[in-house]
């Protein structure tokens, strides 16, 4: 297992943070610090709260009170074009996607642009557009290879894998230049060795500087990835810390594993 986080600075911090549902709570003032440059796993029971969290930082869903920062910068509600061009990304679950467009178009369409700039509207481009579009296609191209998808780029999305959809939401938040990725079960019904390649690819991205926070079940993959691992239990964080320190905590056993020592 990789080592803890070790003191490095905050890159995401969740204070506080509630959001109900017709009136009950899914977020009950969930706070906790994700560290830079690190890979955090995300983790508890079903109904935790975990994916309402990602919702609620990645700007799906507005928080009733509290308060989400991301590189010092309070962006509570901030949408997600804006977090994106801010460098904070996500992934989705389920990947979502336009059925009828390709790997390579749904990766162009998730390219930063300037504003005003439209895919598909060529005879309005301007010269600068054009050229920024063929930066993005550079840097599509560059992504489907790291990803090893380039002999998929002109399949539709409908017909991959589950895992290649993965692999796809991956790409689609790395066009974005993101300094933080949050991925929501990234590994989730993947094949095993389709699996790994994942894991290698998130570690490599992290090599490289890029933050990253999963929500993901599989505690062997979290074991392997995580340095650091916040662990929630009915709209709060129960505890934080190494998997090995998480996963003693007896409060943790109870909430999460079901059992006490
Ligand atoms: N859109 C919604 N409308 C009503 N209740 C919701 C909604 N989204 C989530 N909830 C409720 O909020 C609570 C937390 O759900 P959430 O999906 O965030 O948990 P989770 O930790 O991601 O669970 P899982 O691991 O099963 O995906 C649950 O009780 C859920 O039923």
């Amino acid at each position: 297992m990789p080592g803890n986080a070790g003191g490095a600075p905050a890159v995401l911090k969740v204070a506080a943070v509630t959001r109900r549902f017709f009136g009950v709570a899914a977020l009950d003032g969930v706070g906790f610090a994700v560290p830079a440059g690190r890979i955090t796993g995300l983790i508890g029971p079903n109904g935790a709260g975990k994916s309402t969290l990602l919702n609620v930082v990645s700007g799906l869903l507005r928080p009733d009170a509290g308060q989400v920062r991301f590189e010092g910068d309070d962006v509570t509600g901030m949408k997600p074009h804006r977090l994106a061009a801010r460098g904070l990304t996500r992934t989705f679950q389920i990947a979502r996607g336009f059925p009828k467009m390709s790997v390579f178009q749904h990766l162009m369409l998730y390219g930063p642009r300037q504003p005003g700039e439209r895919l598909l509207q060529a005879p309005m481009w301007s010269r600068a557009a054009r050229d920024r579009e063929a930066e993005l296609a550079e840097r599509a191209l560059a992504i489907a290879g790291r990803l090893r998808l380039s002999p998929l780029l002109d399949a539709p999305v409908t017909a991959l894998s589950g895992g290649q959809k993965k692999l796809v939401e991956i790409g689609r938040t790395l066009m974005a230049e993101p300094r933080m990725i949050l991925l929501d079960e990234p590994m989730a019904g993947v094949n095993p060795s389709l699996g790994a390649e994942i894991a290698a690819h998130l570690q490599a991205l992290n090599a490289e500087g890029i933050s990253l926070c999963l929500v993901e079940h599989d505690m062997a993959l979290i074991r392997q990835l995580c340095h650091h691992v916040v662990v929630m239990a009915e709209g709060r964080t129960l505890v934080t810390g190494s998997f090995d320190e998480v996963v003693e905590n007896a409060e943790v056993q109870e909430a999460y594993l079901g059992r006490r020592h």
